[in-house]
């Protein structure tokens, strides 16, 4: 018998390329613990999606919570189909999964792996130019799906869509932000808001971020920045920004910026963590069910795999850095090779071939300890 650590996963593949990328992401996952020995992964595959829903009416059983509670991890594909409104699929998934589980903070970082070539390459001197982690609030701001319709479909209809920003909510994400530029080589971090047009909670954002800014003087550099000027200073002035914090839709936004900024949507992940610990984190890359190339095989797998490096460290709290580590370097060595990049990042290989490199390069390089 192996005394090999066993981490349960809940993987969710959803709709889409959600599916394809799942099921790359349990083959490298599987490759990595049998190459590496000290752990293993045994999945339960959760048959959520809007097919499902099409078909019986319910995205998750009334008991998700507690069936999502007994893993250590859940995997994520992506939810969303042309025949479900958006915001049905998200409020009966995703959302929920990152509200109740506690994972109020969604880290995406954002680099130019290996080999890879940026599409405003010529603003940048070095490919390490362009190096950030996005830290976004993930369970209140404007996703706290407060608010409401009347006067039906009248020409007097009214909706409201009402942010809600707590003191609580912004000083635990401000507070992991500043612990994540501490931990980085840069110390620096961008805060983000709309503090000049949004005169309640982004004021409150603001006021709260400089009070705990101030436990971090002289060790973390930091800066605010309205959204609108992010953007320009995003794709102009990359080099000067490392870490950056910002609402639950801003970060949003940015973060498709960044990774399109970085070469493609399809290589960019995401860790939704509890940093309590006290529920499983949910790790997903950051893109969606991408309805235009599903069903095709084409599909960029290495956004799911740079999740699962994540879910890697996460799992092992300090212990399997070097082995997720070593996963970054697979990934990177088949990046590094035109032959396996796809479509979106000018190559021409599948999401298949791309796997297979991974599971080779896992091989050539977690094999030589
Ligand atoms: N967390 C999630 O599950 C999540 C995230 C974003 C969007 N969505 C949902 O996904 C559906 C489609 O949304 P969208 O079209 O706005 O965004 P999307 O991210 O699915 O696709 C945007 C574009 O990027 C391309 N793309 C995305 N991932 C790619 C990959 N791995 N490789 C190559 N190309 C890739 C797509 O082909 C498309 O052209 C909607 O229902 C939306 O609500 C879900
Ligand atoms: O959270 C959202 O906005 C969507 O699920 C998706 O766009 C994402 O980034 O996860
Ligand atoms: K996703
Ligand atoms: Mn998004």
């Amino acid at each position: 018998m192996s005394s090999a650590t066993l981490f349960k996963i809940a993987a969710i593949p959803g709709d889409g390329i959600g599916v394809d990328i799942t099921e790359a992401a349990k083959q490298v996952l599987d490759k990595l613990a049998e190459v590496n020995g000290t752990f293993r992964f045994e999945y339960t595959t959760f048959d959520w999606s809007s097919k499902a829903y099409k078909a019986r009416g319910w995205y998750m059983q009334d008991d998700w919570e507690a069936q999502l509670k007994t893993h250590d991890a859940i995997y994520f594909g992506a939810v969303g189909w042309p025949d479900v409104p958006d915001h049905i699929s998200l409020w009966q998934m995703i959302l929920p999964i990152r509200q109740v589980m506690n994972q109020y903070v969604n880290v995406r970082p954002t680099r130019i792996l290996r080999g890879t070539t940026p599409p405003l390459a010529q603003l940048q001197k070095t490919p390490q130019d362009l190096d950030w982690i996005i830290i976004r609030e993930n369970s209140e701001g404007e996703y706290a799906g407060q608010g409401g319709t009347t006067h039906g479909h009248t020409a007097n209809a009214i909706a409201t869509e009402v942010a809600i920003f707590t003191r609580v909510g912004i000083e635990r994400i401000t507070r992991f932000a500043f612990e994540t530029a501490k931990s980085r080589p840069r110390k620096k971090l961008t805060m983000v808001t709309k503090s000049n047009a949004q005169r309640h909670g982004m004021v409150l954002w603001d006021k709260v971020f400089f009070e705990v800014a101030k436990e971090y003087d002289g060790v973390v550099e930091y800066d605010k920045m309205l959204v609108d000027a992010m953007t320009v200073r995003m794709v102009d002035h990359p080099e000067s920004m490392d870490c950056i914090v910002a609402t639950n839709l801003h970060a949003d936004i940015l973060s498709d910026l960044a990774a399109a900024l970085a070469g493609s949507i399809g290589i960019a992940p995401s860790s939704n963590l509890d940093p309590t610990r006290s529920c499983p984190s949910m790790f997903e890359p950051i893109h969606g069910s991408a309805p235009d190339i599903a069903g095709k095989g084409i599909a960029n797998p290495v956004g799911a795999f740079w999740s699962a490096a994540e879910m890697v460290r996460w799992l092992g709290k300090g212990e399997l850095d070097a082995v997720a580590d070593q996963f970054m370097e697979a990934i990177e060595n088949v990046t590094g090779k035109p032959d396996t990049r796809t479509r979106d990042m000018g190559g021409s290989a599948n999401t298949m071939q791309v796997t297979e490199a991974v599971c080779r390069e896992i091989e050539n390089v977690c094999g030589k300890k």
